[in-house]
């Protein structure tokens, strides 16, 4: 094993998944990924094992799906969805309470909600998702399903290398992930977006959306168009562009996973700036791993050897960061964890269908820039 000594990243390593076709190369992917876990908690894939034509569908339909008639948009508005899931206008979303300059469409795997009278109010958060008509859009939705049973596949298959790099059984994770380390589609959601961050106008907030962490385990994010915006916070606080690399994923970790891992994995920083004045769109189209949601993580952090949570100290002390969300995993079943951040990013839907979490969090009612419904 190699000790990773290189803790404080300037740029974000580049893993290549047909490595993986040999033993040798094996064992190079797996040395390679417990470097980025550990040392910087976001990485590229290349040649990942997702079909390359439904990826360029995909990228073909983001701006036409933006391009849509506005009134087709607003009858799929995600105000409508218990779910979270669905459209919101340029504006709507807020990140540490400030408002994100991006316009997206909120997308899952297909799920059928199981919430019944006396349930805990976070497990209707996952449930159906809202679609534009076919027929204005033909073929957008299967090729986005194939898309996204695709990438789920690809992070149970991630999170068994994520085993081996940190020596432990790939049943360790099982469960967080519904009680089998390879579940069936349809046990959990995983989210998904399709997002539209336009030009800033002249002297406008370059905000594309602010600095945060992700939830839940992985997040695979297709950069879909050729620009760069998106950034990574290192562990001196420094900013470090990402920009789209043809033909790869960029791979980071989430709170979750952190939290399980005792902090072996890191959960970076990230943010995206906005597109210059007169630039094209930046479009992405990131995938959200979710886990089981009334997993309490506090209660089942995993047990590393020795030498493994060693590692951790190669890289320092991790410095200040921009991002404070999902601090609560430790304490909360996860489902609860997500409904938090569900409804402070987007609090005019918790207003419509949480409404006592909606007081909790947003006691001076639907904040002035929020309020885009
Ligand atoms: O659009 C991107 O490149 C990143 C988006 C992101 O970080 C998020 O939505 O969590
Ligand atoms: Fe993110």
């Amino acid at each position: 094993m190699t000790d990773s000594s290189s803790s404080n990243f300037s740029s974000i390593p580049i893993l290549d998944w047909s490595l993986l076709s040999t033993t040798e190369g094996h064992a190079k992917f797996v040395e390679q990924l417990r470097h980025a876990l550990i040392n910087v908690g976001f990485l590229y894939l290349s040649h990942p094992p997702v079909a390359r034509e439904d990826v360029e569908a995909l990228v073909e339909y983001t701006p036409r799906l933006f391009d849509l008639p506005h009134e087709e948009k607003e009858r799929i508005l995600m105000a409508n969805s218990p779910h979270f899931f669905g459209y919101s206008r340029l504006g709507a979303e807020l990140t540490k309470g400030k408002t994100d300059q991006r316009e997206q469409f909120d997308f899952g795997t297909p799920y059928e909600n199981q919430w019944k009278p006396g349930d805990p109010e976070y497990l209707k958060l996952w449930g159906p998702l809202q679609w534009p008509p076919e027929e204005l859009l033909p073929g957008f939705k299967a090729t986005y399903l194939r898309y996204l049973d695709q990438v789920e596949q690809l992070s149970y298959d991630f999170i068994r290398l994520i085993a081996e790099a940190f020596e432990v059984p790939e049943e360790a994770f099982a469960p967080f992930l519904g009680g089998d380390a390879k579940p069936k589609p349809g046990v959990l959601q995983h989210r998904s977006k399709i997002v539209k961050y336009p030009a800033r106008k002249e002297g406008d907030s370059d905000q594309g959306v602010g600095p945060h962490f992700d939830g839940g385990f992985l997040t695979f994010l297709l950069q879909v168009s050729d620009h760069p915006g998106l950034q990574v916070q290192n562990l001196a606080g420094e900013w470090i562009d990402a920009p789209p690399v043809p033909g790869t994923f960029v791979i980071n970790l989430g709170k979750a996973l952190e939290t399980v891992t005792q902090g072996l994995a890191r959960a970076t920083s990230h943010r995206v700036l906005s597109p210059p004045p007169g630039s094209t769109p930046r479009y992405s189209i990131p995938f959200f791993q979710s886990i089981a949601q009334e997993i309490c993580i506090g209660d089942l952090v995993l047990d590393f050897k020795p030498e493994i949570l060693k590692l951790k100290d190669s890289r320092g002390q991790t410095g200040v960061v921009d991002s404070v969300n999902y601090q609560e995993y430790g304490q909360y079943p996860s489902g609860y964890v997500n409904l938090i951040g569900r409804v402070k990013s987007h609090p005019d839907v918790a207003e419509r269908h949480y409404p006592d979490m909606f007081k909790q969090f947003f006691p001076q009612g639907l904040p002035a820039q929020g309020s885009a419904y």
